[in-house]
This record gives C-alpha cells, structure tokens and sequence, in this order.
C-alpha cells in the first residue's frame, strides 16, 4: 500500500539524498527508519507525505500514484496520514483539546460530531484529565500524546512519525512507543524514524536502514542484530 520503486531525491543541485529507494510496506505494518544524520530518513518521510516531490521513480500510497495528485488536492491525500513531530508542533496559545479540535475543524467535521471524538482520543492517550491546559503547562511525554491524539483524530490509514521520542527520555519514550503500537494494533500503518537503539531492542518490529540515500538493511528479524 506504500511502494517506493527506484525513487532518488536531489535538493536543487546536491547530490542524491535519496538513490534508487525499492521499499513496499503493507497497510498495518510497523517500520522503524533508522540511520546516521543525513542518511535520508526525513527525506523519505516528506516524499510520502508529499512535502517534497521526487526527482525519480515512482511510490504509490493507498493506490495513488502520488507525483500525479495535482497541488489543490494534496490537502484531501494528506487526510490519509497523520503526521507526529519531534518537537511536538502544537499550538502554545490553544488548550489540548482545542489542538486536536483543530485537526477536526480543518477538514470540515460535522461540530457536533468533533467533541464526542476528541474526547475519545484524548482518554485514548491518556490525556483527557488535562484536556484544558496549554501547551507550556505540560511535560514533554504529555506534549508527545497530545500531538499523537492530534494525528489519531481523523483516523488515518499512516502515520509518520518523525524522531517523535527525540525529545523524551526513556519511560516516556517507552510509553509513547506502547501508544503507537496500540494504534497500531487496530490495523494503522506506523512508520518512524528513529536514532533510538533502545527502542528497536524492545519493540520487535521491521527495520530499514538507511546509509547515504539507500536502504542497505531491511530486515524483520532478530532486532538485536541492528547496529547503527
Ligand atoms: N531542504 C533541503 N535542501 C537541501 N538539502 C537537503 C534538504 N533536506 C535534506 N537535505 C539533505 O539531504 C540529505 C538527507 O537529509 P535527511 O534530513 O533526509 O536525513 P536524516 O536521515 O533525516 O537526518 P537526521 O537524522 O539528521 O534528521 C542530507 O545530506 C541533507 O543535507
């Protein structure tokens, strides 16, 4: 449902960033992304979310092919992925709900519709008893499960996480790792970038590595083998 086929990546006149990527993944998967700084791992992250366009190939995701989806309905595409931040990306002036609420709003829910589900969301993530603090009033862990209730919100097929537990220490990335495979579990395709070796050690899922824009590991086995 994600497939990638020979897709390289040049930023204006750099070198490739990404060179000749073959890589499918099937919907309810779990990809840990990992790989040195600048290997390509954002790179390949925007190119499925569509931020940035391919210089070659072809990747086709949920059926479309997506270099053929034209600018004005990008928007309607990226309803399909639910997208989570290393550094959280909420807004400091809104309370947690009003965050997810705006996930709602943007996509033109029914209002009466919107509140019963964020609700739902955010006692899904375990945030609900702090639906009405600001950003600035929560930890970094608590951030982290307000930006995944956001993503959560409108029920995507993907989600794209992005060093999301980069800023967490260890029990909250453990939690929020719990949290995706949770959602994971109910059939959302995750996939994640990660310089995380401790997680990949504790959660049992399929790994690609990257090395300077190519996948040079792609393995489902014993994680332990992993060194990056
Ligand atoms: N907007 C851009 N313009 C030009 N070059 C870029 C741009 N974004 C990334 N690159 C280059 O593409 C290569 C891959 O970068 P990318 O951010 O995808 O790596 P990464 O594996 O995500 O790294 P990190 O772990 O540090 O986030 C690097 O050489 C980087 O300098």
């Amino acid at each position: 449902m994600i497939k990638f086929t020979n897709v390289s990546k040049t930023y204006h006149d750099g070198d490739k960033s990404l060179n000749g990527i073959n890589l499918g993944i099937k919907q309810g998967e779990f990809v840990f992304l990992v790989g040195h700084s600048g290997a390509g791992k954002s790179t390949l992250l925007k190119l499925i979310t569509r931020e940035e366009k391919l210089s070659e190939g072809r990747i086709s995701v949920l059926g479309d092919e997506i270099t053929k989806i034209k600018t004005n309905k990008i928007h309607k595409y990226r309803r399909n992925i639910g997208i989570v931040f290393q550094d959280f990306k909420l807004l400091k002036d809104k309370t947690v709900f009003e965050n997810v609420e705006i996930a709602m709003r943007v996509i033109g829910t029914n209002p009466n519709k919107i509140k019963p589900r964020v609700m739902e969301v955010l006692h899904k993530v375990k945030i609900a008893d702090k639906y009405n603090k600001y950003p600035s009033e929560l930890s970094g862990g608590e951030c982290q499960r307000v930006g995944i209730a956001r993503a959560i919100v409108n029920k995507p097929s993907i989600i794209i996480a992005d060093e999301c537990t980069g800023n967490l220490d260890i029990d909250n990335s453990k939690s929020i790792l719990n949290l995706l495979n949770d959602i994971n579990a109910e059939g959302v395709t995750i996939i994640m970038a990660t310089h995380d070796i401790e997680m990949l050690k504790m959660f049992s899922k399929r790994v690609v590595v990257l090395e300077k824009g190519k996948i040079i590991k792609d393995t489902k086995r014993d994680l332990y083998e992993v060194s990056v």
